[in-house]
C-alpha cells in the first residue's frame, strides 16, 4: 500500500502496479464470487471479474434483467441461478441489489453467510444505516466493501478501452484475517484504476453528498437557473443551451478534468479569467448554506429513510420514470436533444 500526498493529506491507496491482476487472481483463485443483482453495477463488476478471469456467478430474480444476465453470456444453472442458490454456491458475496431491495433480501443472503465467507457492498449504506435497514452479518465473516466512484456502465466501458474507474475500499469487519487480501483482489478484478481507502460511514456520507450534490442534483439545478435567466432575458434556446451545457461538457469541462481549473481559466480570454475568478465566490457563497444542509441530512439518517420509503413503493419504478421523463421533455433538454444530433460526430 502506497502512502501519497494529496495537497498536504497523506492518504493510504493501492494501485494497480503494488497489486497486479495476476496476484489477484492467485488471492481469489479458489474463490466463488456471487455478484447478486444485475441493474447497472451488477453487469459492471460480473462482466470486468469474468474478463479478469475470476470464478464468478450471478444471482438474480426472474424478469428483465434475468434475460439481460442471459443476452450478456450467463447461463442458467451453470453461471446464472436465482439468488438464494448463488448466495449457497458463493464463498463471496457481492451484494449489488438496489439498496432498497438489499433490505427485502437480507433474510435470503443471511441464512447463506456460513464462517469464513466474505459479504461485499458496493456502498456503507446497508452498514452504516443498519437500525434503517437491519442488515447486521454475523461476527464470523468478512463484511468489506470496493465502491466504484462512478456509474457502473462507465465502469464496464472504461475497462473495456484498457482504463480503469478509481474506487474506494472498507473493512468493516476481518474474521478470517484475509479481509486486506481479499478487498483489494477484489477491487482490482471488478476493473478499479486505483483504490483509496475509507470506511462503510465516510463513503456512505460522502457518496450521498456527492449525488445529491455538485455531480447530480447541483449540476441540474445550477445548469437551469443559468438556462431559466439567459431565456428570460430574450436569448434563444440554442443560445441558452450552449452557453450552459454544450460548451461546458464538450470544450471546458475536458480541459478542467485534464489539467486542473487552472489550466481551464489560462486557455479562456482574460475577459473570462477576470469574471470567472471574481464571481466564483458569490457562487461559492451562496450554495455553501445548501451543501451543509444536504451533509448534516445525510447525517442524521433523513437522506437514508427517504430512499428507503420511496424505493420500496411498489409503483416507484413508474414514478421515477414520470419525474425522468419530465427532465426530458424540459425546453432545456429537448434542445439538448437537438444540439447533440448537430454535433459532426453524430452525424
Ligand atoms: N448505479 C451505480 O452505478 C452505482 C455506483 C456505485 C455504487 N452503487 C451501489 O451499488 C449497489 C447496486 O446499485 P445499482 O444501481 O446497480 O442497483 P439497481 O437499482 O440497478 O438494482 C440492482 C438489482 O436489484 C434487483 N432488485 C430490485 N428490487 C429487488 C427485490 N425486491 N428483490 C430482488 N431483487 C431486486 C433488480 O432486479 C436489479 O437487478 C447499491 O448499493 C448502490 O448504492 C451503484
Ligand atoms: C454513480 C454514483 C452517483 O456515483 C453512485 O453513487 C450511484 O449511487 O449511482
Ligand atoms: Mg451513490
Ligand atoms: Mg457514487
Amino acid at each position: 500500500m502506497a502512502q501519497m500526498n494529496f495537497g498536504g493529506v497523506t492518504e493510504n491507496v493501492v494501485t494497480r502496479e503494488e497489486f497486479p491482476l495476476e496476484k489477484a487472481r492467485e488471492v481469489l483463485k479458489n474463490e466463488t464470487i456471487a455478484v447478486i443483482g444485475y441493474g447497472v453495477q451488477g453487469p459492471g463488476q460480473s462482466l470486468n471479474l469474468r474478463d479478469n478471469g475470476f470464478n464468478v456467478i450471478v444471482g438474480q430474480r426472474q424478469g428483465k434483467t434475468f434475460d439481460k444476465a442471459v443476452a450478456d453470456g450467463w447461463v442458467p444453472g451453470e453461471t446464472l441461478f436465482s439468488i438464494e442458490e448463488a448466495c449457497e454456491r458463493a464463498t463471496i458475496i457481492q451484494v449489488l441489489l438496489s439498496d432498497a431491495a438489499q433490505i427485502a433480501c437480507w433474510p435470503t443472503i443471511k441464512k447463506h453467510l456460513t464462517p469464513g465467507k466474505a459479504l461485499y457492498f458496493s456502498h456503507g449504506f446497508a452498514i452504516t444505516y443498519k437500525e434503517r435497514t437491519g442488515i447486521v452479518p454475523p461476527a464470523d465473516v468478512d463484511v468489506i466493501m470496493v465502491a466504484p466512484k462512478g456509474s457502473g456502465t462507465s465502469l464496464r466501458t472504461m475497462f473495456l478501452e484498457g482504463r480503469g474507474l478509481n474506487s474506494s475500499y472498507a473493512i468493516f469487519q476481518d474474521a478470517t484475517g484475509r479481509a486486506f487480501e481479499r478487498v483489494i483482489a477484489l477491487g482490482i478484478g471488478v476493473g478499479s484504476g486505483y483504490l483509496f481507502e475509507t470506511t462503510f460511514q465516510r463513503e456512505v456520507y460522502s457518496d450521498l453528498t456527492g449525488e445529491r450534490g455538485t455531480l447530480m442534483g447541483a449540476i441540474q439545478g445550477l445548469l437551469l437557473a443559468q438556462y431559466e435567466t439567459l431565456r428570460e432575458h430574450g436569448h434563444t434556446p440554442s443560445e441558452a443551451f450552449n452557453e450552459t451545457v454544450e460548451e461546458l461538457t464538450q470544450s471546458l469541462m475536458p480541459l478542467f478534468a485534464a489539467k486542473g481549473m487552472d489550466w481551464m481559466y489560462a486557455n479562456c480570454s482574460t475577459t473570462a479569467q477576470r469574471g470567472a475568478l471574481d464571481w466564483m465566490t458569490p457562487f461559492h457563497d451562496a450554495t455553501k448554506p445548501v451543501f451543509e444542509k444536504l451533509y448534516q441530512s445525510v447525517a442524521s439518517g433523513e437522506e437514508a429513510q427517504r430512499s428507503i420509503d420511496s424505493n420500496s413503493q411498489p409503483d416507484y419504478r413508474e414514478k421515477l420514470n414520470e419525474e425522468l421523463r419530465q427532465l426530458r421533455e424540459s425546453e432545456m433538454w429537448q434542445t439538448g436533444a437537438v444540439v447533440r444530433k448537430l454535433r459532426p460526430e453524430n452525424n
